[in-house]
């Protein structure tokens, strides 16, 4: 079995409570409240710089310069069409210029923040490659849903960032990504990559249930 399906099926319990949780749930549906949606995606702006930085990291450590590329196109991509979203969404959502440059962290946006800061300082591949691939496979995973779009275009284009061919594309390449290092690492790299993945996958968790307060 590819390790990354290993790394999945050992947190298979808070993976699949992730990928069908409540806000999941009422996004498809276009019933979640807006102050959920608010409070959720003022987290998620805060969780997202984290994450350039972290993305910068391995673009920084990669050991080819293949995948270093496909990295670095990534990098660009969430750049543009991700932070114009934001800042749309959080106009309708009435969210506050204060509010969205500087909330008070949620427990779960803190231990991200906290877990992506040490894999990139680390500048260890193998555990950056986990914590990226946990945050884009899982919500890869949860926005697959066959079911017809939500009316509101803020929920549907949420769910539109998640999925189609380019974004499968990149979670396939992390994904093939991750096998290779792991197949390449010892058993202490492997160790500290599982150890991340797992630590992800909780934070996917409850990130969705802290939007509810
Ligand atoms: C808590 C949390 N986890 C994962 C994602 C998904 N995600 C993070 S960055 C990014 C850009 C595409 O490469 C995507 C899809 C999220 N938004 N928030």
């Amino acid at each position: 079995m590819p390790f990354s399906d290993e790394l999945r099926a050992a947190n298979a319990e808070a993976w699949d409570a992730a990928v069908g949780h409540r806000f999941v749930d009422e996004l498809w549906a276009g019933t979640v409240d807006d102050a959920v949606l608010a409070r959720y995606l003022t987290q998620d702006l805060q969780f997202l710089d984290g994450f350039v930085a972290l993305l910068g990291a391995a673009v920084a450590s990669a050991d080819l310069p293949e995948p270093r590329l496909v990295l670095a196109r990534q990098l660009g991509l969430i750049a543009g069409d991700e932070d114009d979203y934001f800042t749309r969404a959080l106009d309708r959502l009435e969210v506050s210029a204060p509010d969205r440059r500087s909330p008070e962290l949620l427990p779960p946006t803190r231990g991200f923040l906290e877990l992506m800061d040490g894999a990139r300082r680390s500048a260890d591949y193998g555990a950056i490659l986990a914590v990226l691939l946990v945050a884009e496979w899982l919500y890869a995973d949860w926005a697959a849903r066959d079911a017809p779009s939500p009316a509101d275009r803020i929920h549907a284009e949420w769910i539109d960032f998640h999925r189609g061919p380019a974004f499968t594309t990149w979670v396939a390449a992390l994904r093939a990504e991750l096998d290779r290092v792991g197949d390449g690492a010892g058993h202490g790299g492997r160790a500290r990559m599982a150890a991340v993945f797992g630590r992800a996958v909780e934070l996917e968790r409850a990130f969705f249930d802290a939007a509810y307060g």
